[in-house]
């Protein structure tokens, strides 16, 4: 099943050129066409500046395109009234981060359940869910820390705890490992892929390195605001 479709998607903004008086048009993303099926684990390549982060906040509800269309499942993303949109963005979409945004003075415990509070999820509910996602990520012992007290590893497994808890169909992570090693790049790699296989999520996944491209079901290079499929095997 087809779960985006993107239809003609360009984004560009518009600045005032200081010294010749005019407004320019920066193009970021062009006319741009793209399907992702439901479950695919999709890795968007690209060096910095090319609109990445801007393709996933797109797809997440949070940036609107210029022109064309984006739809979600049969739903244009942005034809819908805003209560809709919301619901999307809050049941819909699990987002993960290069830099975690954890809430520094909140426990572990607290920064996951967030999203289930802002959807006034009952607390035993939304309590057994947290406990069981930390089993799983292997951080059930560090529930009552605050993110002071983790590693970088750690922190991106508590984002993913997050992003999971209110059971999104759809993981959209931004550089997620921009700023670990290789161990735990690996480790966050192996999760995303276990939480395709097992909790049949779809994965998009964006960053500036193809070596961790190994997982993905899909490659797509970003080039001039195109996208360009890569051969995987
Ligand atoms: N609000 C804005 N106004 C003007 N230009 C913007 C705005 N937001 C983003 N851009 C421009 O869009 C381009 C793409 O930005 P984006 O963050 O999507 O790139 P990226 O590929 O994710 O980069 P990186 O890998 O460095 O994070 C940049 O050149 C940036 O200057």
């Amino acid at each position: 099943m087809e779960l985006y479709t993107l239809n003609e998607v360009s984004k560009y903004y518009e600045r005032w050129n200081i010294r010749t008086r005019e407004k320019n048009i920066n193009y970021v993303i062009k006319n741009l066409n793209l399907t992702i099926k439901d479950n695919e684990f999709i890795v968007v390549v690209g060096k910095s500046g090319i609109g990445k982060t801007t393709l996933l906040k797109m797809l997440g509800g949070i940036e609107k395109p210029s022109a064309g269309s984006i739809f979600y499942t049969n739903k244009e993303l942005y034809q819908c009234k805003e209560s809709e949109m919301e619901g999307y963005r809050r049941k819909e979409i699990g987002f993960i981060f290069q830099d975690y945004r954890l809430l520094d003075e909140m426990t572990v415990r607290e920064n996951i359940l967030v999203p289930q509070i802002l959807d006034g999820a009952r607390s035993t509910i939304a309590e057994r869910k947290m406990k069981k996602l930390t089993k799983v990520l292997g951080i059930s012992e560090k529930k009552d820390y605050y993110p002071y007290e983790l590693s970088g590893g750690e922190k991106q497994r508590v984002a993913i705890c997050r992003a999971l808890i209110n059971e999104p169909k759809v993981i959209l992570a931004d550089e997620p490992t921009g700023n670990l090693d290789t161990f735990n790049t690996e480790l966050i790699l192996e999760i995303l892929l276990r939480i395709k296989i097992e909790l049949k999520k779809t994965i998009i996944l964006v960053t500036h390195d193809k070596g961790i491209c190994k997982f993905a079901d899909r490659i797509i290079e970003m080039k001039n605001g195109k996208l360009q499929e890569q051969n995987i095997k």
